[in-house]
């Protein structure tokens, strides 16, 4: 079983505008609401793909109740603790430039996170974790660390976050980690700009206790590494209309690939391509556009 925990979901409201004029009365031509949350959105990419997984996490409220609906309609397994407040509204507003509004997050308990952790004692060995999104403020930065030295040794755990929670992650020693190239270099306080850059701080992540890192670099192409060596590959040329859940796609056709063949860099190269086929959708990468821009994609060793 893959489950994905998504502690801070999202209604993400998505609204476009030719121009967004601040200051002014706004009014946009088209708007999309969706379930949202990172590991939701690898949950619903998976199931594009073909692939069940169960989504966990806490949602409350109105817009608790759309993902709910949301994910059932797309026959996606949920088991969520239900909080009082309601889950955030992230609106993304694309224009000539893509904005984004994260809302603010409900309260998580003490009790709720108990929940969550007795849900998680049915994962077993055989099984794939993916933590992924933010953490609320009121949460403790080391959470995702906690639950991963929770869960049996040999699960396989990913894990897409930024900041401290990922960096106190990292300490658990998961199989993947998916930075893009500012989360990498915000760790390091630094800029990363080329795919060389990335993957020297990369290496360092791996010395650090990640099994494998992969570093999306949007445009740019993204970056493989774990103990046997670093591989850049390019992204595919497109026209990019909605890139919001495109890093979550990375990691969705990673997975995807990686149970049916157990190849990294094969499973490398499918998430990027499931990432650009997203980004070029205004909801997710359908399988078809995966395996047709997948032969676009070409890999190189860096040195
Ligand atoms: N301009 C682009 N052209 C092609 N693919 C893109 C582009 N921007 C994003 N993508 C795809 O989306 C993936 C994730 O994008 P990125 O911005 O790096 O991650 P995140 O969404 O996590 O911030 C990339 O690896 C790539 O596959
Ligand atoms: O948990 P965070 O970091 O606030 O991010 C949540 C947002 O990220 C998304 O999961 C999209 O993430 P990516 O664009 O990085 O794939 C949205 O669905 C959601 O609104």
């Amino acid at each position: 079983m893959i489950y994905t925990v998504t502690i801070n979901p999202s209604l993400d409201y998505i609204v476009s505008l030719d121009e967004l004029d601040l200051g002014k009365v706004n009014r946009s031509e088209e708007s999309h609401s969706f379930p949202g949350g990172k590991g939701i959105n690898v949950s619903r990419v998976l199931k594009r793909l073909g692939h069940s997984s169960r989504s966990l996490g806490f949602v409350g409220g109105y817009t608790g109740d759309f993902i709910k609906n949301a994910l059932e309609n797309e026959e996606i397994e949920t088991e969520f603790i239900e909080l009082k407040g309601d889950t955030r509204i992230n609106v993304k507003v694309r224009s000539s430039e893509e904005t984004e509004i994260n809302g603010p997050s409900p309260l998580i308990t003490s009790d709720d996170l108990n929940d969550l952790k007795t849900v998680l004692n049915s994962v077993s060995e055989e099984d794939i974790v993916v933590f992924a999104g933010s953490l609320p403020q009121s949460l403790e930065p080391s959470l995702y660390r906690d639950l991963i030295e929770q869960l049996p040794a040999q699960t396989k755990v990913i894990v897409d976050t930024k900041g401290v929670p990922l960096s106190q992650a990292i300490m658990a020693k998961p199989f993947l980690i998916k930075p893009n190239h500012h989360e990498l270099g915000e760790l390091f306080n630094i800029e990363i700009k080329t795919v060389e850059e990335a993957a020297k701080y990369a290496g360092k992540l791996i010395d650090a206790g990640a099994k494998n890192v992969l570093v999306s670099m949007a445009g740019q192409g993204a970056l493989f590494v774990n103990n046997t060596g670093s591989y850049a590959c390019t992204v595919p040329e497109g026209n990019v209309v909605n890139s919001v859940g495109a890093g979550d796609s990375v990691v969705a056709g990673f997975i995807y690939k990686y149970i049916k063949t157990g190849n990294v860099l094969e499973s490398f190269q499918y998430g990027v391509a499931a990432g650009s086929a997203s980004a070029f959708s205004i909801d997710f990468c359908t399988k078809d556009q995966v395996e047709q821009l997948l032969q676009s994609i070409n890999i190189r060793e860096v040195h």
